[in-house]
């Protein structure tokens, strides 16, 4: 890869607000700085929107609202495909982009381009399938009319960690659905979003109907939009602490809310599983994004009779994880997100050892620039370590034991947090008493990778509320009105 490329795809991005069908610098003029995680090295200046300029991008949105939602669902669904197609052709510079400000190595960011754009074809082909239903009531008598309309105006909020797939996830229903929208996203990614939303209007997305406002501010800029009564819902991906604080916000209005929050996702390994096909799992499960996943596996919980088999296995494979710049060929790992993202796995290892936990690979901060922390693997750690309860978010493996399959599911159901499980196990009727018995709202059976455009991505308990792809993301953009029919008949 080269520097020329590198500036040359960075400087295709547009760094301005998208209001109104407008690229749109900040009302105050400022700007905030993109760094490349594997240098520090400032990649663009972004246009920093006021609280003044989310209002702007509101009434855009709701400008845009009736004119949408009146277009015909095959014409929502072709400029979506149309999006899809334009997003698979500009691969790479999406690939580069996501490489250059988040870190993961381009063989991940070309997965990620590959699986965000999906959710465009995916909800392309559900605009025309928006249905209702007409049912004669109970008694034989009244009908029931059952229709289907948009919920109007949305906020989306979305993280750094997946920039262009956690926005299709959102932007494409909504639009399936006949919503109009402002897309906030991470401070720390928005070059991924910017360069989305050009491609959306190269798609034929008309004014209004998709804004976005990179801000270094978002609780001022996107509070105020959150208490106006013409937004009619808040989409967002993040953490629990903030998704909790942000339903609190929403319930001024009582808005619709979608929640995708944090995870903690306990990785099972049985004494009659493939402990093979469990290692590729597992590496998949938790190195993925560098382990920088809501569903990224953070508690190994294996059989005592198959433990020292699947920890050896897995510390050779991890050990040949190349930690390098995403843009080196050779990266199999890039590095964290920023320094704050590192520190925290830094100090959740140490605190780990320090109650008893053994490092059986890597463990050590490297010296040198950028945020780089290796494939590590911990042994004996205790039911009680903080890096058991806490979303590590790095490529750290805990493995602890256990006896028998109820302390198993004992354990694994100990968290508040309920996003994903994966279980390896031979046995059918285990692996349906998991299903049934897990606290979750995916369950990863015999596989590292749960998550798919066609499928309802989303958890139970503390991880969120609602779904996104599949079927029901739809239903996240959607109303339901019943309308009462007298006997026809009478
Ligand atoms: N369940 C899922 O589908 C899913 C997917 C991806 C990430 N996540 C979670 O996201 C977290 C990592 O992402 P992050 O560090 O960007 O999370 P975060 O909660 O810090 O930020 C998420 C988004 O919210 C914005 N934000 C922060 N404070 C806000 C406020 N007061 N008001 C409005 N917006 C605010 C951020 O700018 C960003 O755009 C992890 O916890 C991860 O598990 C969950
Ligand atoms: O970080 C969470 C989202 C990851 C995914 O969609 O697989």
């Amino acid at each position: 890869m080269t520097a020329l490329r590198e500036t040359e795809v960075i400087a295709s991005v547009p760094t301005c607000l998208l209001i109104g069908g407008e690229w749109r610098s900040a009302s105050s003029g400022r700007t905030f700085e993109v760094h490349d995680p594997s240098t520090g090295e400032v990649l663009a200046e972004v246009a920093d929107a006021t609280a003044e300029d989310g209002m702007a991008a509101l009434d855009a949105a709701v400008a845009a609202q009736a004119g949408w939602a009146d277009t015909a669902p095959r014409v929502r669904g072709e400029i979506l495909r149309r999006a899809f197609e334009l997003v698979t052709a500009r691969a790479d510079d999406f690939a580069l982009v996501m490489t250059l400000e988040m870190g993961k190595p381009l063989a991940e960011s070309r997965a990620e381009v590959a699986y965000g754009a999906e959710f465009l074809r995916w909800f392309s082909e559900e605009a025309p399938r928006i249905s209702g239903r007409y049912a004669t009531a109970p008694d034989g008598r009244n009908r029931l009319l059952v229709a289907k309309r948009p919920v109007g105006p949305s906020l989306l909020i979305t993280p750094w960690n997946f920039p262009l797939a956690m926005a299709t996830r959102k932007i494409a229903p909504a639009l399936a659905a006949g919503c109009t929208s402002v897309l906030k996203p991470a401070a720390l990614t928005p070059l991924t979003a910017l360069l989305f939303a050009e491609v959306l209007r190269e798609a034929g997305v008309p004014d209004g109907v998709v804004n976005v406002i990179s801000t270094s501010r978002a609780g001022a800029v996107t509070g105020p939009l959150i208490t106006d009564p013409r937004l009619r819902k808040l989409s967002f991906t993040g953490s629990t602490d903030v998704g909790r604080r942000l339903i609190a916000d929403a319930a001024h209005q009582v808005l619709r809310v979608s929640m995708e929050l944090g995870g903690n996702a306990p990785f099972l390994v049985f004494e009659d599983a493939d402990v093979d096909a469990a290692v590729e799992g597992a590496l998949l499960a938790k190195l993925r994004n560098g382990g920088e996943a809501c569903v990224a596996a953070n508690r190994f919980l294996v059989h005592e009779s198959v433990a020292d088999a699947f920890t050896s296995r897995l510390v050779d494979r991890m050990a040949g994880y190349v930690n390098a710049r995403g843009t080196d060929p050779d990266a199999m790992l890039g590095p964290l997100v920023d320094e704050s993202t590192r520190e925290k796995v830094a100090e959740l290892v140490s605190g780990a050892v320090e109650d008893g936990a053994r490092v059986a690979l890597g463990g050590s901060v490297p010296s040198g620039r950028g945020f780089f922390y290796p494939a590590t693997v911990l042994v004996d750690v205790p039911q009680d370590a903080r890096i058991l309860r806490e979303e590590i978010f790095g490529p750290v493996a805990p493995i602890t034991t256990f006896r028998d399959e109820n302390e198993a599911v004992r354990l694994a159901n100990a968290s508040e947090y309920g996003l994903v499980c994966f279980a390896y196990t031979r046995d059918l009727n285990r692996a349906l008493r998991l299903a049934e018995r897990l606290e979750t709202g995916m369950f990863g059976l015999n596989t590292g990778l749960v998550s798919n455009p066609a499928a309802p991505f989303g958890g139970v308990k503390q991880s969120g509320i609602g779904r996104e792809g599949g079927f029901e993301g739809i239903d996240e953009y959607l109303e339901t009105t019943y309308i009462g029919i007298s006997d026809p008949f009478a």
